[in-house]
């Protein structure tokens, strides 16, 4: 089977090399085209636009930044929607659904055949094929692309239409950054009140509230290490678009609208391209007000 995969960032990269791995055939494109080339040891194949690799492939999947990313490959020059035209494209980006729901509207109206797609789950479990795949859309694009699913995740929801994938990421990122800030102060607290911060990430482990992401974050945390998995960057702009989807359906999130700020914070520290973790450092800081 031949699919096409725009976009080798972390993500991608990982993505597209599991399909290769797996006995797909890949033609690649990502915007730094150098990228392609440790695809290609993989045997892939490039492709020199987003629309050359469209023409190429059945269907089409992409692994973008955000939205305006997403809408770029798929309206610029050269972009999706040249060749769309009886041929799919799966779109995994975390983007709003209002993003994902102009997309769909365009390659609809062009012939061709959309679902949106998102993931739960980080780097590692891209290269592990233990992704959480969030889809919604085109149901028989959805069967087509299973047997990719099935190699890049766990396990693939089917959620209807265009827009619930969105906001299921949405939902699920809004909690994930609202917990990653909530441990943060927790670390932070528990280093200046005296406690050893180590001790407290064991016995979090044996407790209610024991769960993957302190687990895996937690050790690294505790020594400033933040080598990017999930890019801060990314984690903010998720918050961003959870709380106008809060906005949209008058849903009161002061939680969320606190660790938004956090990562605002982070990101304005210079610190958007480490992991999501590294928000940590903005509890470290010495508080200037007391
Ligand atoms: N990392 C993670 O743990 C997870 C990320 N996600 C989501 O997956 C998506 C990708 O994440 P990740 O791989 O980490 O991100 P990266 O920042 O590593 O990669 C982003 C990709 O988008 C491309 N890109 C950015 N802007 C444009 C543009 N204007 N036109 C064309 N291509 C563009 C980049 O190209 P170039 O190489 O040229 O910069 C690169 O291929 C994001 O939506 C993120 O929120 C979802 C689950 C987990
Ligand atoms: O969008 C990124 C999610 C990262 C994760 O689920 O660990």
């Amino acid at each position: 089977m031949e699919v096409g995969f725009l976009g080798l960032g972390i993500m991608g990269k990982a993505m597209a090399t599991n399909l290769l791995r797996h006995g797909f055939k890949v033609t690649v494109w990502n915007r730094t085209l150098s990228k392609c080339e440790e695809l290609v040891q993989h045997g892939a194949s490039i492709g020199e636009t987003p629309a050359t690799v469209v023409k190429k492939c059945k269907y089409t999947i992409a692994m973008l930044s955000d939205p305006s990313a997403a809408l770029s490959v798929v309206f610029d020059k050269d972009g999706v929607l040249d060749h769309i035209n009886g041929k799919g494209y799966v779109d995994m980006s975390t983007v709003d659904a209002d993003t994902s729901s102009k997309i769909s509207e365009a390659i609809k109206a062009k012939g061709g055949y959309f679902l949106e797609a998102p993931v739960s789950g980080s780097k590692k479990p891209a290269e592990d094929g233990q992704l959480v795949i969030l889809a919604a859309g085109d149901k028989a694009l959805y069967d087509e692309a299973l047997p990719a699913f099935d190699i890049l995740g766990k396990k693939s929801f089917f959620l209807g239409d265009v827009g619930n994938g969105a906001k299921m990421k949405l939902v699920v990122n809004m909690i994930m950054g609202s917990m990653m800030n909530a441990f943060s102060e927790g670390l932070t607290l528990a280093e200046r009140s005296g406690l050893n911060p180590a001790t407290l990430l064991d016995v979090l482990d044996l407790g209610a509230i024991s769960n993957g992401m302190f687990k895996l974050k937690g050790p690294t945390m505790l020594q400033n290490s933040y080598s990017p998995a999930f890019p801060l960057k990314h984690q903010q702009k998720d918050m961003r678009l959870a709380l106008a989807l809060g906005d949209e359906n008058a849903v009161s999130m002061p939680i969320a609208a606190a660790a938004n700020e956090a990562f605002k914070k982070a990101r304005s520290l210079g610190l958007g391209d480490l992991d999501f973790s590294a928000v940590h450092e903005t509890y470290k800081a010495p508080d200037r007000s007391s």
